[in-house]
């Protein structure tokens, strides 16, 4: 599938392990490379799904000067949208148990923004889904910050992890869009090159 990108070399420019699990998935050739530091900071006039969108452009503009012709890069960017805030990595061990806290018995959004770019054209797109979370007890929040990873998670979850099996009940889009990619879309915005 997808035959259309033989005429690409497709570098994936990220350091997230589930980015690459889903680029893998897909069955198109691609290299991981790593991305250079990036301000991750963005205009306060920016809202939701126009941060990550902005920020993935920002990480795609980070690696172009090293691009070549017939490259096609990929950056993305996931936040968590939480009562018109951003929760993005938490800061610690305090920060991601208040974070949890704040998302439990709640509804919020994620939102992936996605930056195709080559040396002639550059394109984004955002992805959102809407995830509830049940009531978590202070016992459930400890168990996962303690035995997890959330520090290098937006809103400090894996929706992939313990914490969404338990906590997670009901989701509205797609699922890989809050694991960091929103692969299906990439998928159709891959197909129309
Ligand atoms: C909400 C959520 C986020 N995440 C992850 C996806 C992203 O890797 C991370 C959000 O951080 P990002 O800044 O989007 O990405 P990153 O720094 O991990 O990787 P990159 O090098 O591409 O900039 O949170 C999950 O794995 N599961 C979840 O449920």
């Amino acid at each position: 599938m997808l035959d259309n990108l033989n005429k690409y070399q497709i570098i994936l420019a990220s350091n997230s392990p589930r980015r690459k699990e889903l680029m893998s998935g897909l069955g198109v050739d691609y290299v991981v490379r790593t991305l250079p530091d990036v301000d991750e900071s963005y205009p306060d006039t920016l809202v939701g799904a126009e941060i990550p969108e902005y920020i993935a452009r920002e990480k795609a503009d980070a690696y172009r000067t090293m691009m070549k012709p017939g490259e096609l890069l990929i950056t993305a960017d996931t936040i968590v949208w939480l009562d018109g805030k951003v929760l993005g990595k938490p800061e610690g061990r305090e920060g991601a148990i208040e974070m949890l806290r704040a998302l439990s018995g709640k509804s919020h959004q994620v939102f992936t923004g996605v930056c195709l770019t080559t040396t002639e054209w550059q394109k984004s797109f955002t992805a959102s889904s809407e995830v509830l979370f049940d009531v978590l007890s202070e016992d459930e929040i400890l168990y996962y910050v303690d035995r997890y990873q959330p520090m290098d998670k937006a809103g400090a979850y894996g929706v992939q992890e313990w914490i969404g099996y338990i906590g997670v009940k009901s989701i509205s889009g797609s699922f890989y869009n809050i694991m960091g990619l929103p692969i299906q879309k990439l998928y159709g915005e891959l197909k129309k090159l």
